[in-house]
């Protein structure tokens, strides 16, 4: 079984307008809300995909009693531990520009966290979890790294998709594979990256570092896969964007349920381009037709 961990999830609340005005009101021509986070995301292609799958975090307050119904509504299994305080709203602003606005997250009271915590103990060693996204601001930043621990214990498997510090800090356990958009793997190095040689060997680094595969996210630009033995690298294909959101959770969703389910890094990585491609060409997160349409557009080569 695979499990996806989202620790702040989200109400996405998508505007869409021609152009935004700041400082006036603006009438907004479209909206739509959509059950957010990024383990929720993974949960989402994971199952279109038909890999069992269970989505847990926190969920709180009517904008978590959203999130639940909707994750009902699309057949996700979940597990979420309740909390008193208001699950965040996310604003995707559709204008000009891309613009996202994401909240710090609700506060979790020591008993919730412990449920969550107690949670763990019924994982078994063919079990793969999925840690994505922030980690709300009243739990400490190494709360990845506690739960990896209890992961550790139990013999399963992990994924870890976040940033900055609390990445680096799971790379020397070991994670199956870590997913850092090229900005995010930039940043943690504090260098520019303006080229795919420089971006493999810092996808190197993390492996030096510890990670068993590095799957780096470049939006339009495709995607590189870095192994201890191997680069692979892919152009993204040709299609209309609709939606990047979500589109770096979709590509990690299809290589951890391949990987799981086959062990094969390469083909992994050709499932992860496809569902991220697949997101990007869709309005909300892609349907299996969609990805299925993408995938023979996908060219692999070694780097
Ligand atoms: N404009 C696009 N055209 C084609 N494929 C795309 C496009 N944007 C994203 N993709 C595919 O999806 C993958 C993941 O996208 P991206 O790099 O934007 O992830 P991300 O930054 O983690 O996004 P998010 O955090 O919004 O999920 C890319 O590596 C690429 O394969
Ligand atoms: O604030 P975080 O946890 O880093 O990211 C949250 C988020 O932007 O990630 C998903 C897209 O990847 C959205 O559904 C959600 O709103």
């Amino acid at each position: 079984m695979i499990y996806t961990v989202t620790l702040n999830p989200s109400i996405d609340y998508v505007i869409q307008l021609p152009n935004l005005n700041l400082g006036e009101v603006n009438r907004l021509e479209t909206t739509f809300k959509f059950p957010g986070g990024k383990g929720i995301n993974v949960s989402r292609i994971l199952s279109e995909l038909a890999y069992p799958n269970q989505a847990w975090g926190f969920l709180g307050g009517f904008t978590g009693e959203f999130v639940h119904d909707k994750l009902r509504e699309l057949h996700i299994e979940s597990h979420f531990t309740k909390i008193a305080a208001d699950t965040r709203i996310n604003v995707k602003l559709k204008a000009e520009q891309e613009t996202e606005l994401n909240a710090a997250g609700p506060a979790i009271a020591a008993d919730e966290k412990q449920a969550f915590l107690d949670q763990f103990d019924q994982l078994k060693a063919d079990d793969m979890v999925i840690f994505s996204g922030s980690v709300p601001s009243s739990l400490p930043q190494t709360f990845y790294f506690d739960l990896i621990q209890k992961v550790k214990e139990r013999g399963a498997e992990y994924a870890v998709d976040t940033t900055g510090e609390a990445l680096k800090k799971t790379l020397p356990t070991h994670p199956v594979v870590v997913k850092p958009n090229n900005h995010e793997l930039a940043d943690l190095f504090h260098v520019e990256l303006d080229s795919l040689e420089k971006i493999k060997t810092y996808g190197q680094k993390l492996i030096e570092m510890g990670a068993q595969h590095v799957m780096i996210s470049m939006a339009g630009d495709g995607g590189m896969l870095v192994t201890p033995d191997h680069c692979y690298r892919s152009a993204a294909p040709k299609g209309t964007v609709q939606n990047s959101v979500g589109a770096g959770d979709s590509m990690l969703a299809g290589f951890a349920g391949t990987f799981d389910a086959t062990h094969d890094a390469m083909e992994s990585f050709r499932y992860g381009l496809a569902c991220g491609s697949a997101t990007a060409f869709s309005a909300d997160i892609a349907t299996k037709a969609k990805i299925e349409e993408v995938l023979p557009q996908i060219k692999i080569e070694e780097f």
